[in-house]
């Protein structure tokens, strides 16, 4: 890390105004490399308290690593870029990456391609078990749609690594899923390049979710007018955050941008930090199984997340003024405004959709005692019916959860009776991975292949992910039923009076 760290000081990255500062290391001013097991691993802390707004990583357009900045110093990978323009942006940079990763001690980026992580947990690289533990059959079709993304991207490229003389490992769909991987997961947004770049130092900063920050105090004003500039995507994905369906106003994010003036990449506060907090970065607004699917984790607390659930086919064409997408259930388990609405609307006799009940159903109010209870009680017994047909409960998946981190601790011994309680998947899991003869042998410490760990870690991020989509039906039954209790006692109250 100091070697890679003093490299990138030469190339003028800084976290400090003043970049002549130390040519040791282009950090130490405001920020450093530290772990943060909780939360993303490997980032970068605070070293003093940062202002919101603040400048605080600072990297030149020569140290950025994409298809231009790569294609400069080779004339061979020039001209064959040239020759495959007709491939998207992001599949030439997945070649220029590779490339360039088989230049070895050669590439100018050697000193940056050696911390690159090894693996990743995107979608796109899941395999069949991993994918199977999903449950949801949403979620398995985007991940299916992932995969064949991929390959289909992979053999697309392939006459362009041919071209190249690539050895046959850098061709190989495994090194492809880590090249696109890699851009996907750690690429910042340019003007000049869809595929966007990949930003030493910089793609160190792990993820804060937009509208997370917004409790956060304050910095002074000037602080954020001085140095802040406006409306910066940080990613390749969309990063202004949508104004929220209920009417909260779009927040305009301030993380950091390619700044023309600078002709460098400028990274700012996005809120105040306290000294040896963690420094984060928005990528954009993502749910849990977009986060998945584009940067390989998620978060427990994501007030992104959506659940969709499967609905009724007369009530999508119904709720043609809502797009499909709108039709979802919050993480903390409130169905969405257009969900309620298009409910209100479908659960009213066609008789009675005169003009002023649309009104009503329109401005999202509620239409009649009746109806509300009808919508309440739908929505109830659909998440109920959803939970029941999914083949593990909550409980269950707690357990596996529980069972995933035992089998995942280095020194693992289990006894044969702890074996011998575990359920069908994590049996499944054993069996496939050669494990359950070994595991339960009395005593005996049991190793585990990386392949293996490898596997379940993208297994456990399943596991984890299905639970939060259960969590969230149940509180929506809960927030149903309490919406219920609510109404009856209006009901009956009327009823009385
Ligand atoms: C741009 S990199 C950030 C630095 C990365 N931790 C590293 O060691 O290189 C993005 C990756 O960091 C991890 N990450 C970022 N934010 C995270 C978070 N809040 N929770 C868990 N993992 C996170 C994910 O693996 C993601 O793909």
């Amino acid at each position: 890390m100091e070697t890679f760290l003093r490299w990138a000081a030469e190339l003028g990255v800084s976290d400090s105004i003043d970049s002549s500062q130390s040519r040791d290391s282009c950090l130490g001013h405001s920020l450093s490399v530290a772990d943060f097991p909780l939360a993303g691993g490997r980032g970068l802390g605070a070293v003093r308290e940062l202002r919101k707004g603040e400048l605080v990583l600072k990297v030149p357009r020569n140290a950025l690593m994409n298809t231009e900045s790569i294609v400069a110093n080779d004339e061979k990978l020039r001209n064959a870029v040239n020759l495959h323009r007709s491939l998207s942006s992001t599949q030439i940079l997945s070649v220029c990456l590779l490339y360039e990763m088989s230049k070895g001690k050669k590439s100018l980026w050697y000193q940056y391609l050696v911390h690159l992580p090894r693996d990743y947990d995107l979608l796109s690289t899941f395999g069949e078990f991993e994918k199977k533990a999903l449950q949801v059959e949403d979620a398995v079709w985007v991940t299916e749609k992932a995969i064949a993304k991929s390959q289909s991207e992979w053999k697309e490229a392939g006459a362009f690594m041919k071209e190249l003389d690539l050895k046959p490992k850098f061709q190989s769909l495994q090194a492809w899923l880590w090249a696109s991987a890699t851009i996907s997961s750690r690429t910042l947004h340019i003007p000049w390049d869809s595929a966007g770049c990949l930003c030493p130092v910089a793609d160190l900063f792990n993820y804060d979710a937009p509208g997370d920050d917004l409790n956060t105090s304050e910095g002074p004003e000037n602080a954020m007018q001085t140095s802040s500039p406006q409306a910066i995507s940080t990613t390749n994905h969309e990063c202004l955050s949508n104004a929220d369906e209920e009417g909260l106003v779009s927040e305009r994010l301030t993380d950091g941008g390619f700044d023309e003036d600078a002709n460098a990449y400028c990274l700012y506060a996005r809120r105040n930090y306290q000294l040896g907090e963690q420094v984060l970065l928005c990528y954009g607004t993502y749910t849990n199984l977009e986060l998945l699917e584009h940067y390989g984790f998620m978060l427990e607390e994501n007030s992104n997340d959506k659940v969709f659930i499967p609905l009724e086919t007369s009530l999508y064409s119904l709720a043609s003024s809502w797009p499909k997408d709108s039709l979802y259930i919050h993480q903390d388990g409130k169905p969405s405004f257009a969900l309620v609405s298009t409910l209100r609307h479908w659960l009213i006799p066609q008789s009675q959709r005169d003009k002023s009940v649309m009104r009503l159903v329109y401005a999202g109010s509620q239409i009649s005692v009746k109806n509300e209870i009808l919508v309440m009680k739908w929505m109830s017994e659909k998440c109920g019916s959803v939970l029941r047909d999914l083949p593990t409960s909550v409980i269950e998946d707690t357990v596996i959860l529980h069972n995933i981190d035992k089998l995942q601790d280095p020194g693992l011994r289990l006894e044969k009776e702890e074996r011998e309680a575990f359920g069908s998947e994590v049996r499944a899991f054993l069996n496939a991975n050669h494990l359950w003869d070994d595991i339960g042998l009395s005593g005996k410490a049991v190793e585990i292949s990386r392949k293996t760990n490898r596997m379940m870690c993208k297994w456990r991020l399943s596991v984890q992910w299905r639970l939060r989509y259960k969590r969230t039906l149940a509180d929506c039954i809960s927030y149903c039923n309490e919406k219920l209790n609510h109404l009856s006692a209006t009901n009956n109250g009327i009823r009385y009076l």
